[in-house]
């Protein structure tokens, strides 16, 4: 099965139009203030407004109020939201919008208990556990902790890169993998070469004899 990629944190147009060019499945859009890859709606209605057809656009929360999700819902084109937070299932559900939820895998995650919590999701997707730092880290964490029967809702994040990304297909095997740190010259500033390297990974590896 081909392995979808989510290119995250897109904070210009030229870089979500190279994503999709270079053949991003998704883009992810950042609306939590505190990163530095944060973007305003006016932002991010410029970067949709780039994209070519069949690209999904997924727009990303922390710990958001319903206010401030619907101001985003009411200006910009999101098809997914994808809550980074420790948001409820009743509240990721409340928006009308196909979602995703973000798991930060510190030791005590019990994977198979997230996912039973959040099975209304479309997936969960899986980053690096850092204390304060709710993600886009650019920390791997041991993709061993994954087990194969959960693999096929699983978008893999934290840490990924073209020289890893490989690795951690053959591992996990997931239905994704999700990058920001990896692809970027600077933060919020995505690097063509490096998206190209990462998706020519991802299909290298996968056109490959399991
Ligand atoms: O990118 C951010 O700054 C960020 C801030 C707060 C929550 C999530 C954030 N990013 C999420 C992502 O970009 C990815 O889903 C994921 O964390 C992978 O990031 P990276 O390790 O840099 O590839």
């Amino acid at each position: 099965m081909r392995t979808r990629i989510k290119i995250c944190g897109i904070t210009r147009p030229e870089d979500g139009r190279a994503a999709a060019r270079l053949g991003a499945d998704a883009i992810g859009l950042v609306f939590y203030a505190n990163s530095p890859r944060a973007l305003t709606p006016a932002q991010a209605e410029a970067v949709t407004a780039a994209l070519p057809p069949f690209v999904t656009t997924v727009g990303l929360f922390v710990d958001p109020s319903p206010d401030e999700v619907e101001t985003v819902l009411a200006r910009v084109p999101l098809d997914m939201i994808q809550f980074h937070g420790d948001e409820t299932p009743e509240f990721c559900a409340r928006f009308d919008r196909p979602w995703l939820k973000a798991v930060r895998m510190r030791e005590t995650v019990d994977l198979q208990a997230e996912m039973e919590r959040y099975r209304r999701a479309r997936g969960l997707l899986l980053d690096a556990y850092q204390p304060d730092v709710p993600g886009g880290t650019g920390e791997c964490f041991d993709w061993r902790r994954v087990p194969p029967q959960l693999a096929h809702s699983i978008v893999l994040a934290g840490g990924l890169n073209a020289t890893n990304v490989a690795a951690a297909i053959q591992q996990v095997r997931p239905y994704a993998v999700d990058v920001s740190g990896g692809v970027e010259s600077a933060k919020g500033i995505k690097d063509a070469a490096k998206m190209a390297a990462f998706i020519g990974e991802v299909r290298r590896v996968e056109s490959e004899p399991t």
